[in-house]
């Protein structure tokens, strides 16, 4: 490892960092009943969050059998962003544990940074509100590239500009997405078994699962780093 490099870890957002399940479900439920739809449970939720807002209002009416047009979808995107951004941070709040990895991580030298498919905005407007935003070197949203998660893409360019090195990189994520995409950048990821997936993520083959981030230590950080690097 050159000693020039910082090594970065790379966060998800929702169902990893930060618990906005609550909130988004709120939003989502705006929607459907301002489209005469149900409203959706907790449970169905796992299976719509993963690929950004879009896709959660699509897969909605998706499961409820509903044609939505691309003027409609538009329409609810608006809709949703208004509503979800009005209500920020709203009952969403970091994972117990989170903020104290995330000190441990930046005294030992870490550059830390968010790569999530949520919009950028909104993205960086909640952890402005919850008092976060100031630890990371980039947030790099849904729509920040032309390009998303699974997109190996998303991963490295948030790390290039957060001024890290993908050689030097860990991925924390929550989803089957955050899988693999890190496993198709060649970086290692460790997944949190608190988030939202509709299967336990052990079974998309994580370099780690953790289920409190008291055991996301430095000294597992470093090993991966290492043994990527091999
Ligand atoms: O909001 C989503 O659909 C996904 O967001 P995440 O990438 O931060 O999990
Ligand atoms: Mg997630």
């Amino acid at each position: 490892m050159s000693s020039m490099t910082k090594p970065i870890v790379v966060f998800d957002l929702d169902g990893t960092l930060v618990d906005t399940a609550p909130d988004l479900l709120d939003s989502l439920n705006h929607c459907l009943s301002q489209s005469g739809m149900e409203k959706v449970d907790p449970t169905a939720l796992r299976r719509f969050v993963g690929h950004g807002g879009r896709v959660m209002i699509e897969r909605a009416f998706e499961a409820q059998k509903k044609q939505l047009s691309p003027e409609q979808l538009d329409w609810l995107v608006g809709l949703f962003l208004e509503h979800y951004g009005a209500h920020m941070p709203g009952r969403s709040e970091l994972f117990i544990g989170a903020a104290e990895a995330m000190d441990r991580l930046a005294a030992d030298g870490y550059t830390l940074a968010v790569c999530t498919n949520k919009f950028e905005t909104l993205s960086v407007k909640l952890l402005t509100e919850l008092g976060h935003a100031d630890r990371f070197a980039a947030i790099c949203g849904g729509d920040t590239f032309s390009f998303r998660k699974p997109d190996p893409r998303h991963l490295t360019e948030t790390i290039l500009r957060a001024g890290g090195d993908p050689g030097h990189a860990v991925m924390i994520g929550d989803s089957r997405t955050d899988i693999d995409t890190a496993k198709a950048a060649g970086i290692p990821v460790v997944a949190v078994d608190f988030g939202y997936t509709d299967l336990p993520v052990h079974t998309f083959e994580p370099s780690r699962v953790i289920s409190h981030f008291d055991e996301l230590t430095v000294d597992m950080t470093k090993g991966l780093i290492m043994a990527a690097a091999l």
